[in-house]
């Protein structure tokens, strides 16, 4: 079965508490905000370019990207799914 956001999520929060050798999400993470918030922006632009330019499979998959960003960014500030969803 496919992962879903709540799947992700609950592996982000695993991976930052058990700290795995050779996790990317462990270095973005001690990376920090700043860091984390280019990649943000850096995916949103390649969503962008992808959804005028290139193949919906690659636009998904840009996507994908852009969501795993946004929820290291939730993680390394302590939000949950349910504090995004209330605002949906
Ligand atoms: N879904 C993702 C995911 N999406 C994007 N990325 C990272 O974000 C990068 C974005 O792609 P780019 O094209 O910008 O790559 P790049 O230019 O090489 O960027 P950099 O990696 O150099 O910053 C990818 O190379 C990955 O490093 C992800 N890294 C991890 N996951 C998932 O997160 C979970 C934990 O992953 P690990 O922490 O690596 O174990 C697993 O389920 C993974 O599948």
């Amino acid at each position: 079965m496919s992962k879903t956001f709540e799947d992700l999520y609950a592996q982000l929060t695993e991976i930052a508490a058990t700290r795995p050798e050779g996790s990317g999400t462990v270095e973005r993470l001690d990376a920090g905000v700043h860091a984390i918030g280019k990649k943000i922006v850096e995916e949103a632009a390649e969503v962008w370019m992808a959804s005028e330019y290139q193949t919906l499979d690659e636009t998904a998959e840009e996507m994908s990207q852009l969501i795993y960003h946004v929820q290291t960014m939730m993680v390394k500030l302590g939000l949950t799914p349910d504090d995004i969803y209330r605002y949906l």
